[in-house]
């Protein structure tokens, strides 16, 4: 038998229904389904034996006054929303459910099926209990109109355990009758790791986690430890990634406060009224937008506690004379509110910025300034505590290869002098993303030179060490010449070489005839190599 679909337009008549239904008895067609659209017209799915009775019935349906157009079509709409529906049921991250008024699943989307370890063509059609265990919630949502949120179940299925979170809800027609419920379904496993995540962040950080071999770390360990045994305001000051917010959050646990909040903001990342109404609070009606009842300011809510300060030669005038006013009084006075509140809260800031240049270019007051620097404490960056690289890339790794679920990696001997020799601007925030990026990437466990250079700018350095005519004095020169994977062309090499010698020579005898002279060659040699190499 041929299938076909058929869509017939026309404009509503009396009678043409039945005119519509004889025509089909009349070619011999067998209807299975029909859908009409009011005032437009209907869709028609029928099977018939020979490709011939479909052209004649079309034929004949076009005939017929009031018809104004009989196409093939190759869905009923039913099943286009079907597609439609489908898709946006798989384009949410959850797990979707459907069941109908008798509990026979009607919907279900890729997300839940592979959490309860289903095939969606099984699913579709079976009682709700075969997939989801023995009495579930859902089916109490569909009897009593419970809406349930977030019930644990474990199951059993195909000999394996599966435990998951639902939350249902039930499906009501327009007259309020139950004809259906809809369960969300969530991976106990995903949830037990985003718990495990918040569990990790609000781990008591201390001085053990900041990794360092360096004498200045030590020293400044030393110094920060000591200051955690006081309230007094600490300013920390150092490059991006150097750990500022690490050394806020041990001094805080080192303290006396560790049992009270520690609450970080970034004041660069808000704008002014975000920033004040997040650190002041605000009362009921002081903005359009504000909560009911009011908002606790950072300032209230880290009564007792620490509140970090990052980036606060961020924060605008208007902010410093506010924030000004609360380390001078210890109260804070919420937006739109007229009482000041006593609050007991150690500050602990931090910038990259420096704060003196903005005080004297008068972009930060000098009065906050002098409240803040009590204490300060400065991270030097990374490059200038290279002994740190070692261990801190070892504990990185280590760290990053838990994360990932990833057998533990090394670095080889060369690709740990590579990272050694780097400046890292980015300090050891930028270490840690150069590190996770390889991780990702590799497939073995060892981290070889052909890596870094392969997927980040860390490309082997060549040094050569020239024992040519400057070593007379003893002297030794060493020539950086970076090659990405493959030696360059040995004329590269040898202009480099020549460059930097000539530039040095050039540093200590800035003439180009005496510097021909040093190197037994014309002062014409020099000075076409000045411009060659642009020195
Ligand atoms: N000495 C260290 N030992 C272990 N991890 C470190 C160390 N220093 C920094 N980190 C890690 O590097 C990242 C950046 O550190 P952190 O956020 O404390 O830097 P920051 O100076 O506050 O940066 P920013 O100024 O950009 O906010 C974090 O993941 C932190 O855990």
């Amino acid at each position: 038998m041929l299938q076909y679909i058929i869509q017939i337009d026309f404009v509503n008549s009396p009678g043409l229904g039945y005119e519509i239904f004889r025509i089909t008895e009349k070619n011999n067609v067998d209807k299975i389904a029909m859908e009409v659209i009011p005032e437009q017209g209907m869709i028609i799915q029928f099977q018939c034996a020979k490709e011939e009775q479909a052209q004649s019935l079309v034929a004949d349906l076009t005939e017929l006054e009031n018809i104004t157009a009989v196409t093939f079509r190759t869905q009923m709409p039913y099943q286009e929303k079907e597609i439609e529906l489908r898709t946006i049921l798989n384009s949410v991250s959850e797990g979707v459910l459907a069941i109908n008024k008798k509990g026979i699943v009607s919907h279900i989307n890729e997300v839940a099926c592979t959490i309860l370890g289903c095939k969606l063509e099984e699913a579709i059609g079976l009682p709700v209990e075969e997939l989801v265990g023995e009495s579930p919630p859902i089916l109490e949502t569909l009897h009593f109109g419970d809406a349930h949120r977030l019930k644990e179940r474990r199951i059993k299925r195909n000999g394996r355990t599966v435990q998951f979170l639902s939350s249902n809800i039930p499906i009501r027609n327009s007259r309020g009758r139950i004809i259906g419920a809809v369960s969300t379904i969530q991976d106990f496993r995903q949830v037990e790791k985003v718990i495990l995540q918040a569990n990790k962040s609000s781990r008591l950080i201390t001085f053990d986690d900041i990794i360092h071999q360096s004498q200045q770390m030590a020293r400044l360990i030393a110094s920060a430890r000591a200051v955690s045994r006081i309230s007094s305001t600490v300013l920390l000051r150092g490059e991006s990634g150097t750990g500022k917010e690490l050394f806020a959050n041990a001094i805080h646990t080192e303290g006396s406060r560790r049992n009270r909040p520690f609450i970080p903001i970034n004041c660069a990342a808000l704008t002014e009224s975000l920033l004040e109404s997040e650190l002041f609070g605000y009362e009921e009606g002081a903005f359009t937008g504000a909560v009911k009842g009011g908002k606790k300011g950072l300032f209230e809510q880290a009564n007792g506690g620490t509140l970090f300060l990052d980036e606060i030669g961020d924060i605008s005038p208007r902010l410093q004379v506010r924030l000004l006013r609360v380390l001078q009084e210890g109260t804070v006075r919420r937006v739109g509110g007229d009482k000041d509140i006593r609050v007991d809260v150690r500050v602990i800031a931090a910038t990259h910025r420096n704060l003196e240049e903005m005080i004297q270019s008068g972009n930060f007051r000098d009065d906050l300034y002098y409240r803040l620097n009590v204490i300060p404490l400065t991270i030097p960056p990374l490059r200038e505590r290279k002994a740190d690289i070692p261990l801190l890339s070892q504990h990185l790794i280590r760290k990053i290869c838990a994360e990932i679920n990833k057998p533990e990696a090394h670095l080889a001997q060369k690709s740990l002098e590579l990272l050694v020799a780097q400046e890292w601007p980015g300090n050891v925030r930028q270490l840690e993303n150069t590190l996770e990026r390889v991780i990702n990437l590799i497939d073995n466990a060892e981290i070889r030179p052909e890596h870094l250079a392969a997927w980040t700018d860390i490309t082997e350095a060549v040094t050569l060490r020239s024992t040519g005519p400057i070593s007379k004095n003893h002297q030794t020169l060493q020539v950086e010449i970076p090659i990405a994977g493959d030696w360059p062309p040995l004329k590269e090499i040898v202009a480099s070489v020549e460059k930097e010698i000539i530039t040095r020579v050039l540093k200590k005898h800035p003439s180009s005839r005496l510097a021909g002279q040093v190197l037994g060659v014309s002062n014409t040699t020099i000075l076409n190599k000045i411009k060659e190499y642009k020195i």
